[in-house]
This record gives C-alpha cells, structure tokens and sequence, in this order.
C-alpha cells in the first residue's frame, strides 16, 4: 500500500468542513415535508449551514399538489448569483426543477461555478403522484446528470430516466442503477423506498471505479408508517452535507441513512397533515419541557411505591406488630447505608455543573452522616443488631457507586433519586396514618414514626427532584436512557432494602 493510498483510507486530518455551507437548488413545499423546506432541516440536522435557491413555487400538503408555479429563470439566476459571488459553496443538492429552461440555467451556473460535491435528486414526481417535472423536460434532466457527483432517483424516476419499465424487485433495480451510472459516468444511489418486504436497503452503484466497489449496499428495514412524504429530499440533502465533511460516499450513506431510519420512526409525534406526513428531521434534539422527565421517572417508580406498601416490615411498622430484632436490623442497615450514601451525595457535589448545586449536595452529604451518628446514638446504642453490612444494603451501595464511576452527573442523580423521593412518600404514608390513628404513645414506634413528617426532608427531596429534571434535559439521549436505568435500579433496592429485615434478621 503507498503512503497517498493509505491516508486516503485513513485519514489522519479530515479535511472536510466541520459546519459545510450547503445550497439546495430546488422547490417549495409550503407544508414543510419537502423540497427546500425539508432540504434546509435535512442539512441543518446534519450540522451544515443551509442555503436555498428556489426553483418553483408549489402549492402542496400532505395529501398532493394543487397548483405549480415556476418563477421567470431570470430570478433564479440572480439568486444563484447573489449566492455564489459572496458565499463559498461546499456541496449543492438539486431537486425540483419544474421545466427545461429552469435546467439549462442551473447547468449553465453549475458549468461556471463547479461545486466540489453536486447531488442531484432528479425529481419528477411526487410521494402523492402529482407530476413536478414538465413531460418535455425529461430529455433535458437526462442530460444534465453527468454534472451530478450523485444521482438519487427512486424507482420510477430510474426507471423513466432509463426509458425501461419500473424494477419490480431488487436485482433489477441494481441492474437498471449500473446502466444508468454507466450512461453518464456518475455514482447512483438505488433506494428501496418503492419496493414491498420488510427490508430497505440502498445502494450505492457506479460503475467506473469511481467507488471501492461497484456495488456498495447498505442495509435497513422496513418501516410500516405513511408517513413517508420528503423522504428522497431530506436523504440526498443530508447526504450532499455529510459528503461535504466525509468526503466519502460509502461513510455519508452509512452515517445518514440510521438518521432518516429515526426520522421515519419518530415521524408519528409530529401529526402534521392527514395523508403522508413528513419524516421528523430533529428527533434527535427533542426538547424536554420542564418535569416531563421527572414524570417518567415517577411513572418508573409508582409500580415499586405500590410493592413497598404491601411488605409486611412497612404493614408492621404500622401497626406496630414489627418484631424489634426486624426493627434493630433495619436501623442498623440504614446507618451503614447513610455512610455510603453521603459518598455518592459528595461525589454528585462534585460533578454539580452550578454552585446552588454543589452546595446543595455537600450539604446533603454532610447532613446524612450527621442522621448516621444520629442513629448511633439514639437508636442503636441501646439495642442489639448487628454491625455487619447485609447483602441488600451492599448491593445498593455499590449500586450507587457504580452509578457515579462514570462521572455523569445527571446518571448520579438518577440514583440517588429513589432515597428521597420513595423515603419521603412512605414516611409521609406511615405519619399520616399514625397521626389518623391519634398519635398513641403507647405505639412501640411512636417516635420513629414521628421523625416522619419532616418538612425540610420534603423540601429537600422537591429539589433533587428538580435538578434531576434539569440534568435530563441537558443530557444527551443515552445518558437519559441510563439515568432511566440507574432510576429503576434504585428503586428496586428501595423496596429490597424495606424487606431485607423479613429476609435477614
Ligand atoms: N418505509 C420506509 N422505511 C425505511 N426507509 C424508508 C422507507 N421509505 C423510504 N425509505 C428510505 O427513504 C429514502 C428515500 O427513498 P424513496 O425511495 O422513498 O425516495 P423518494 O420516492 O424519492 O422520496 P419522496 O417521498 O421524497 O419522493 C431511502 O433511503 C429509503 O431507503
Ligand atoms: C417542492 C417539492 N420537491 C420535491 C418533492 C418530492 O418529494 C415534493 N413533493 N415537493
């Protein structure tokens, strides 16, 4: 292998643009799902800076095309020349473009201008059927695709640009792809879009060594939705931004066509239009509203609450029936717990992005060895138990702290969370029913059950519940998918640990 060879497989230094500045030359969908409108969220979701020439007007939705108007070409050569005597162009994406005379003018300035990567998405008919291209201008898009780096027709559109009969499976689709990037020297993508099964699978096809192989297919199912208008815009404006950074076709499609799978399946939370709706090109920077995840936690932790309020330890302390070896063990579980707790509250200290937080976690922490010597004192001192840590009390712990060895603040807080918020809604079950059975002294834990309506504890627990909020929403999408495990977790040591006195006592 030469040393030229090598960097080009692995590079060292990416020399694409990290923001690529992307001009889409094609036509309004005022509804959004396609054409600029689709193009200009396509390329901003990929992290380009997203410019557009308008083609033609189009009046559409989600159900069709009602009406097409094609401005005088003259407009649109002084937009495209506004743009390019001021803006240095990295990658163009051309889609709709109405009729021959709009053609010849973006190959006219694609001629004078010579962007370094040209997608040409040759658009001739809508997801709705509706016709986008003037049958008499077909023989003047075929000859503007040898100026396309990329081609990206669908399957009628490769078939009409063929002149053959549409593929009707996925061999002949490939077949008709290496004529066609035979015919005019080009890479052409064959998509799977219009083809029935399960999978959906496209590939790249050229067949003058312009790629690593000639056929370079990547794989995807399926997805049942019909929601599927502005698919093949978004896709060839996402890629002709990816390109502009990878500089390799092969990488783009693979990097871009997991995004348009998310796009696809994300696309019902949108419920824009009653036909094909569009695909939801931001799914990935869903903003969460303030206490929607806290919501979801609560929705993870209501099952648990309800199994903590059927253990025989919760009923008994009740009642007062618990036996006191079962009440000792507990106590003394929960000190060695505290120990180890306060740790991890230490540790959320430091990582806290705010000093309002910091402070609030030291003193957390301080705050429960200052309830562990408490405990000590007070409680266990007079009475029997054991001061070996039990296997529940060990494992949360270690739990806790394999929650915070990863160093995400909003995962600690995640499962640090069920402590307060579970220990705050039993304890205030357990006071209000002692407080409604009139507060007898005589009960054997009277003044337990009274350190239970703590009103600092419940202030205390509103603001880690609210930090945690604020910490999902400025996490990314998998730390909020672990912060939702470490969640879960904890929650079900909450319950483990109120019946580990029934199990080891
Ligand atoms: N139901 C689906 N599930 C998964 N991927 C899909 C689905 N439909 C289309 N795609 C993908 O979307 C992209 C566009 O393909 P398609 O063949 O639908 O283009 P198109 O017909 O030009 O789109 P448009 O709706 O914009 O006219 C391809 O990557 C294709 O694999
Ligand atoms: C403006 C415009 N461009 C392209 C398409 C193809 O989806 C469409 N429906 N509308």
């Amino acid at each position: 292998m030469t040393s030229s060879s090598y960097s080009s497989v692995y590079p060292l230094v990416v020399s694409g643009r990290e923001t690529p500045r992307v001009l889409s030359i094609a036509g309004s969908d005022p509804s959004g799902g396609a054409g600029i409108q689709a193009d200009l969220k396509s390329i901003a979701a990929q992290g380009g800076y997203g410019m557009a020439a308008v083609t033609a007007l189009t009046a559409q939705n989600t159900l069709g095309v009602s009406a097409v108007h094609v401005p005088p070409v003259e407009f649109l050569r002084q937009q495209l020349e506004a743009i390019s005597t001021d803006i240095a162009i990295d990658a163009v994406k051309i889609g709709m473009l109405g009729d021959a005379a709009v053609i010849d003018e973006v190959r006219g300035w694609l001629e004078a201008v010579r962007p370094a990567v040209v997608v040409l998405d040759p658009v001739m008919v809508a997801t709705s059927g509706d016709r986008l291209l003037r049958g008499s201008a077909e023989q003047a898009l075929r000859a503007l695709l040898p100026l396309a780096d990329l081609i990206t027709p669908n399957l009628p559109e490769l078939a009409m640009l063929l002149g053959e009969p549409e593929a009707a499976d996925w061999e002949s689709a490939l077949n008709q792809g290496k004529r066609l990037a035979a015919e005019c020297g080009t890479t052409v993508l064959v998509k799977g879009g219009h083809l029935a099964g399960t999978e959906c699978p496209d590939a790249l096809v050229n067949t003058s060594g312009l790629l690593r192989q000639d056929v370079i297919e990547v794989a995807g199912p399926r997805i049942e939705t019909k929601n599927s208008h502005g698919t093949g815009c978004s896709l060839s404006s996402a890629l002709a931004t990816v390109q502009a950074r990878t500089g390799d076709w092969e990488a783009s499609l693979r990097e871009v066509k997991p995004w348009l799978l998310q796009a696809l399946l994300h696309s019902d939370s949108l419920d824009v239009g009653k036909g094909n709706g569009p695909v939801h090109h931001f799914h990935h920077h869903q903003v969460l509203r303030p206490g929607e995840f806290a919501a979801a936690l609560w929705k993870e932790a209501a099952p648990e609450l309800a199994a903590i309020h059927k253990l025989s330890f919760i009923d008994g302390l009740q009642s007062g029936d618990l036996p006191e070896a079962a009440f000792n063990y507990y106590l003394a579980q929960d000190a060695i717990y505290l120990n180890g707790y306060s740790r991890v509250l230490a540790r959320a200290g430091a990582l806290a992005p705010t000093e309002e937080e910091q402070l609030f976690w030291a003193k957390a922490s301080q705050q429960c060895l200052e309830v562990e010597s408490e405990l000590h004192r007070n409680w266990l001192s007079t009475r029997e138990a054991s001061p070996v840590t039990g296997p529940v009390t060990k494992s949360y712990v270690d739990h806790l702290l394999a929650s915070s060895a990863a160093g995400s603040y909003a995962v600690v807080l995640a499962a640090i969370l069920p402590c307060y918020w579970l220990y705050a809604e039993v304890g205030q079950q357990l006071h209000a029913s002692f407080v409604d059975a009139g507060a007898p002294a005589a009960h054997p834990y009277a003044n337990w059950l009274r350190t239970y309506a703590d009103e600092e504890f419940a202030a205390a627990t509103r603001n880690a519940i609210n930090f945690t909020d604020a910490a999902a929403a400025a996490a990314s999408e998998g730390e909020r998918a672990s912060m939702l495990e470490a969640f879960a977790q904890s929650c079900r040591y909450e319950t483990a640990f109120f019946d580990a006195p029934r199990l080891f006592a």
